[in-house]
């Protein structure tokens, strides 16, 4: 049975809790998960119980909010109320304990700041030629025509992308293939298992710290050789080298190293499968491609060939395509936080819960990018909805669009990943007919980061988009 609005004695607070599922409700939910998966049940437990309702399981509750108005404290609540805590444990041993959750929050606050200085506006324009030639190098491999698996060549093509952008010449030059295998075991210590039981000694936790060890190493050897031959480089590596800490400090190597890590792990997965969805949808509507085509030709008339920070600040109608790929498809589907001090949920119905303390909160993006009294026929791509005049999302207000996150967490990298997504799909656009062999993707939910199902094969053949 599923408890609706109940009063509770929680002398801490007097509101009542939100709806609750739990014991034989949440075992009749088991067959519903398992056959059509979290998001249509996570719809039907929306539509049932409203816009915050908590799931309880053994001795653990877990609230989850969607909409502006349940979402609000998720975003805006302070450090002290709504945090993310111990909740990212898992991350320590696959970054180190020098950042993230390693450190305090002062520190993390002040590395955040670090990583958002690396990617603001001013810095971004130098990255806009390193990442053309990295695309257009990796495109050029494609033969006269073929079929290739559009997830594999977004996942090869972000890494090779950050480790020009991100980590620096060096090691993308002389020695990035030992870098990718290292990275990819990091990468292999994110499963369920680890997730629970981070430090448990079974082969995939030991790959992760051996490959974190070596990584560190070749890492420190970088920044050490570019601090005595004082060699200054246009990339994110540098930027963290050149950074201080409010008292002066300035980064160890070892700081240094940490935060490239933590940064590849934080963009290149998302852009890879925002890609990789944002192709899924532009090719399964020929609308949306033929107005993302027209565009490009429009632009190839104004500047040719050339392409530069600007010229990717005018292509507004394949911004829109990502994003509105982004909304029906985000990256992260939920977002977690643990709740600190008993804090106030208000909903959109009217409701005014109280959650105490020791509650896990789950922001569920994937639901919150669905609303139908913010989205028109939310269930249709329909890019247009971000343009001017409509604004779906702005008209809507604060917190309607949570796909990059939102409040003192949002997104550090928003801009840089849709930079280097534009740059990649009008190479993709200007030089490629395409189209998707394989049916439309379904989520694969076993993933612990969840990707487009399976393969995701496209046909391409070469042509050169004619200006307008
Ligand atoms: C399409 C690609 C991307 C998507 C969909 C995405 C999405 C998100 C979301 C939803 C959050 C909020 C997490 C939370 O509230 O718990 C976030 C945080 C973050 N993202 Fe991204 N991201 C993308 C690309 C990138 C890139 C390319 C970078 C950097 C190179 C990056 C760096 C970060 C960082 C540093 C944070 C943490 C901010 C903080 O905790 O203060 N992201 N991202």
């Amino acid at each position: 049975k599923i408890t609706s609005g109940r009063i509770i004695t929680d002398p801490v607070c007097a509101l009542p809790a939100p709806p609750e599922v739990k014991g034989i409700a949440l075992l009749r939910l088991l067959p519903t998960l398992f056959t059509e998966g979290p998001e249509a049940t996570m719809h039907y437990l929306h539509n049932k119980l409203g816009s915050a309702f908590t799931v309880s399981f053994l001795w653990k509750k877990t609230t989850f909010l969607v909409g502006q108005e349940a979402s609000a404290i998720f975003f805006q609540g302070l450090e002290s109320e709504v945090t993310q805590g111990n909740l990212f444990e898992f991350t320590v041993p696959m970054f180190g304990t020098e950042v993230g959750f390693g450190v305090d929050y002062a520190t993390r606050r002040e590395h955040t700041r670090f990583i958002v200085e690396s990617l603001k506006p001013s810095q971004l324009r130098s990255y806009v030629d390193p990442m053309l030639q990295e695309v257009e190098n990796y495109f050029a491999k494609w033969e006269e025509e073929g079929v290739v698996d559009l997830k594999y060549e977004f996942k090869e093509l972000l890494m090779l992308i950050s480790g020009r952008c991100l980590v620096g010449k060096e090691v993308r030059e002389k020695m990035f293939g030992q870098f990718c295998t290292l990275y990819h075991q990091i990468e292999e210590g994110l499963n369920f298992a680890s997730f629970m039981f981070p430090y448990i000694p079974i082969p995939v936790n030991h790959r992760r710290d051996r490959a974190r060890i070596k990584l560190r190493g070749i890492l420190s050897e970088v920044v050490r050789s570019r601090k005595s031959l004082n060699h200054v480089k246009e990339d994110v590596l540098q930027r963290f080298i050149d950074a201080t800490y409010k008292d002066g400090r300035g980064t160890t190597v070892e700081e240094v190293s940490a935060l490239i890590i933590t940064l590849i792990f934080a963009g290149k997965h998302s852009s890879a499968m925002t890609s990789t969805w944002t192709a899924a949808c532009l090719l399964d509507h020929a609308n949306s491609l033929d107005a993302a085509l027209e565009e490009q030709r429009k632009i190839i008339g104004k500047y040719k060939d050339k392409i530069d920070y600007n010229i990717l600040s005018e292509m507004g109608v394949l911004h829109s395509c990502i994003k509105e790929a982004a909304r029906m498809h985000p990256a992260p589907p939920a977002l977690v936080r643990q709740v600190k001090k008993h804090v106030t949920v208000r909903t959109k119905e009217g409701n005014e819960y109280g959650i105490s303390r020791g509650h896990t909160l789950v922001h569920l993006v994937m639901l919150n990018g669905l609303l139908p009294h913010i989205y028109k026929d939310p269930e249709v791509y329909d890019p247009d909805r971000f343009r001017p005049i409509r604004e779906e999302d702005k008209a809507a207000g604060k917190f309607s669009y949570t796909s990059f996150g939102a409040g003192r967490h949002a997104c550090g990298g928003e801009a840089y990943a849709y930079m280097q997504i534009k740059i990649i799909f009008s190479h993709l656009l200007r030089n490629f007919e395409l189209k998707l062999v394989s049916s439309f993707p379904k989520p694969d939910w076993t993933q612990f980061l969840p990707e487009p199902k399976g393969e995701v094969m496209v046909s391409y053949k070469r042509r050169r988009l004619p200006s307008d």
